[in-house]
């Protein structure tokens, strides 16, 4: 978008649209947050969605991982959570430490007392003035990524009031009030359009939608709730943006445990990218996937703890069976999940180290 400094380093949104690249790009989710000291410090004075809220702030802690990691790491993504969107809604969201919701979507009712219309530019206006201020400051080191929860995980968490093992509750909700879910679901996923597209008309270069609990529901009620909601999100991030006359920004699912519908997504999702966690085989996931769209993933988090040796075999693995004909292609190399609070940001290092040297080619 015009008024941004040059990119200096695509490499991430060439892999994104399915081309060959030199090496893969890398970067991790939650790469800004609890094991760097530097973000420690940051939180030390200020709660977690003050910081989410104010854009300086939020800039800064965006671009930390990008500052330690110079030449190392492919991606920035905006500081933020996913529960701003229950926020939007109207709903009370805490952080002690995980998501707490005071009050809790308890029956059908209740949806009454969200905003029937969110105003994204009034209740959301903080993240995008964020992305542009970082935008700016990343000076086109590397892309900036935008994102939003899935309507399916968003709904958990609103009916849940925070974390949940067992999602009871709002799995209750889907088998006792299934029209009623539907309808909430699909309010949801109409927030997170015109959410992503805020973001990308303040400066977002990829999407990503975070289906963190789609593992939890057997494979036809996903394609029942939360697939249907996905495809309603892609369609309609691109309709909007065709509209108006705004350039399309590649855009990733990562439905978390979700590998049974790596093909769907692939096939009728609308996503340039799929994110897949540790409990697929690349190999396989490719099969699966086809060559229509990119990957992202897959280490388990936790070989972040098992020293350099096992880092370097491992990455070395993973970049092998990620390779298509012997190229690195339409691969973006990432954890499986969320980075961990204890990490030595030293070991990280080494794993970015070792993804450049192992999917460069042989
Ligand atoms: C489910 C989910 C949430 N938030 C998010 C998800 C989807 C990804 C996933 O499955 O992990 C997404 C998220 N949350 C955060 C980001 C920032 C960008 C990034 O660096 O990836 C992103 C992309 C910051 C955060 N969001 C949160 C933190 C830690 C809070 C703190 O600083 O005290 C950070 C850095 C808090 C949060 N936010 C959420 C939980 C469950 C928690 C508490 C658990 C935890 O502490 O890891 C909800």
């Amino acid at each position: 978008m015009a008024g941004f400094p040059a990119m200096k380093n695509d490499l991430l949104l060439r892999a994104a649209r399915g081309e060959e690249t030199e090496r893969a790009p890398v970067w991790v989710m939650r790469q800004a947050g609890r094991y760097l000291p530097e973000f420690r410090k940051v939180r030390e004075d200020h709660e977690f969605f003050e910081i989410c809220r104010t854009p300086d702030l939020a800039t800064e802690i965006t671009v930390q991982p990008i500052r330690r990691y110079t030449g190392l790491i492919d991606a920035s993504i905006i500081f933020s959570d996913i529960l701003v969107i229950p926020q939007a809604l109207g709903m009370e969201v805490q952080m002690n430490p995980g998501p707490y919701f005071p009050d809790p979507l308890q029956t059908p009712e209740d949806v009454s007392k969200l905003r029937k219309v969110v105003d994204v530019n009034k209740e959301l206006g903080y993240v995008f003035e964020a992305i542009t201020q970082t935008r700016k400051t990343l000076n086109g080191e590397v892309p900036l990524i935008g994102f939003c929860g899935a309507p399916w995980t968003l709904f958990s968490y609103m009916v849940e009031g925070g974390g949940s093992k067992t999602l009871q509750k709002a799995k209750s909700w889907l088998f006792k009030y299934p029209e009623e879910s539907k309808a909430l679901l699909n309010r949801i996923a109409d927030t997170c359009v015109d959410f992503l597209v805020g973001q990308v008309k303040a400066g977002a270069q990829l999407l990503q939608v975070f289906d963190s609990w789609a593992g939890e529901l057997a494979p036809h009620h996903f394609e029942e709730f939360s697939f249907p909601t996905l495809q309603r999100i892609s369609a309609g991030v691109h309709q909007k943006l065709d509209a108006a006359n705004i350039p399309r920004v590649p855009m990733t699912i990562f439905a978390k445990g979700a590998n049974y519908a790596i093909q769907l997504l692939a096939s009728k999702g609308g996503y340039d990218v799929i994110g897949i966690d540790w409990c697929i085989d690349p190999t396989r996931a490719r099969q699966l996937a086809g060559d229509k769209v990119a990957l992202q993933g897959n280490m388990d988090p936790n070989l972040l703890y098992g020293g350099r040796e096992a880092i370097e075999r491992e990455v070395k693995r993973m970049c092998e069976a990620f390779k298509v004909g012997g190229k690195t292609k339409g691969w973006i190399a990432n954890l499986g999940h969320g980075i961990t609070p204890g990490v030595d940001p030293e070991d990280l290092k080494w794993f970015f180290e070792c993804i450049h040297k192992y999917s460069a080619p042989s």
